[in-house]
């Protein structure tokens, strides 16, 4: 799976701890970031992370730019609810286009850790679900 890792700066230190947790399972998925989130995972955890421009600077546009075409299969994205962020709109734009394309997003920890469970267990059927080809009964 392509995968997207993404975290404001009062967010960065929890980013770290998570993908050091999952480490086990991040590391049999391709991985996708903003530039300095990327550049953090990748010193601290050795994983090998595909970095885009930092957020500010259109890293989430350029994240917002896969999901359009369809290269992304989860967003997590530690967004920090208490800090006001210059390129607001961008954070706005990516979680929009999450929901245009039903990318799973997970915006917190929990939810961040529900997902990555998911993927262990190889039951994220969402894309075939959209195309039609899955019944769940
Ligand atoms: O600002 C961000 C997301 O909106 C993250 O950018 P950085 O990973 O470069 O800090």
């Amino acid at each position: 799976m392509e995968i997207a890792l993404i975290a404001h700066d009062k967010k960065k230190d929890d980013m770290i701890r998570f993908v050091t947790a999952y480490q086990d399972i991040f590391a049999q998925h391709r991985l996708y970031a903003t530039g300095t989130t990327g550049k953090r995972i990748n010193e601290e955890t050795n994983l090998p992370v595909i970095r885009f421009q930092s957020g500010p600077y259109g890293g989430d546009q350029e994240i917002g730019a896969l999901i359009a075409n369809n290269k992304l299969d989860m967003v997590i994205f530690f967004r920090d609810p208490l800090t006001a962020q210059p390129h607001e709109p961008d954070v706005t734009a990516l979680i929009r286009l999450c929901d245009v394309y039903s990318v799973p997003l997970a915006t917190n920890m929990g939810t961040a850790e529900v997902l990555v469970r998911g993927l262990e267990k190889g039951d994220l059927q969402w894309r075939s679900i959209i195309r039609g080809e899955t019944r769940h009964e």
